[in-house]
């Protein structure tokens, strides 16, 4: 990790009517690096998201990946610059096999020859080849969920982002999205928003805790989990 920052937000915040969402926030992301945002309901994380990926605008502030301004960039143009998004809104082909699926999704920036071996790199590092040639729309819910990691990857992103990848899924999908992600992060950058703090747990890098649209701890996954403050807003209780 050079200590660059790759990402870097400074004073950003976003208010809907009277609400402040998100609340003068600073935060960076070194090149490489693996960061959980977690927080509990309504704390401000999607919010935050949404603006590092042009799916909404800050009221205030600003927002560089690796120096460039995208406060007001659009989705597809920060997609442009090389950072890969995956929401919670389905970015597959349930008619479409699995393998088929990444190649739509490498041939978008790739002559074919190349978006063929991306393909077949993803299968591999994602441990998919198994399913390449099902049709998504068969596979069970934690499978879908890492072939739309896989069509991000296959897009070959410097940095990915992930708004609640663990959602509804078993013990065994968890922990196996927690391997993926460690294992992405070998060679990316990763965002990663989540709830579920089991899976924060697996996955123990930097975290970063907000609460009521401000960034309340930052620290690493142990001293997180056990800090006082982390846990009264857990538990619902205010936290200063
Ligand atoms: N489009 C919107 N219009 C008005 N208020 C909004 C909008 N989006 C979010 N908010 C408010 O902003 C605050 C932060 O919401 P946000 O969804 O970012 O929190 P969160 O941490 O992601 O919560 P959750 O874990 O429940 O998704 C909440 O008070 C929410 O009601």
């Amino acid at each position: 990790m050079s200590g660059t920052a790759l990402l870097q937000a400074s004073g950003v915040s976003k208010r809907f009517g009277g609400v402040t969402a998100v609340d003068t926030v600073d935060f960076s992301l070194a090149e490489g690096e693996l960061r959980c945002l977690i927080g509990p309901n309504g704390a401000g994380k999607s919010t935050f998201f949404k603006l590092l990926t042009g799916q909404l605008a800050p009221s205030t502030g600003t927002i560089k990946f690796r120096g460039h301004d995208v406060t007001h960039a659009k989705t597809h143009e920060i997609a442009r610059l090389g950072v890969g998004i995956k929401t919670q809104i389905p970015n597959v082909f349930n008619g479409l096999i699995v393998r088929e699926n990444l190649y739509v999704s490498a041939i978008r920036i790739n002559k074919p020859a190349r978006a063929r071996a991306i393909v077949d790199e993803v299968l591999a590092r994602l441990a998919l080849t198994d399913i390449a040639d099902r049709l998504v729309g068969v596979l069970a819910h934690g499978q879908r969920q890492w072939v739309e990691i896989g069509a991000v990857l296959a897009q070959e992103p410097d940095l990915i982002l992930l708004d609640e990848p663990a959602a509804g899924m078993t013990h065994e999908e968890v922990a196996r999205t927690a391997q993926l992600i460690r294992e992405i992060n070998r060679t990316k950058a990763l965002i990663v928003v989540e709830h579920d703090m089991q899976f924060i747990r697996m996955i123990a890098k930097q975290v970063t805790v907000f609460n009521q649209g401000r960034i309340l701890v930052e620290d690493n996954v142990e001293h997180v989990l056990a800090n006082q403050a982390v846990r009264d807003v857990y538990l619902g209780k205010r936290a200063a």
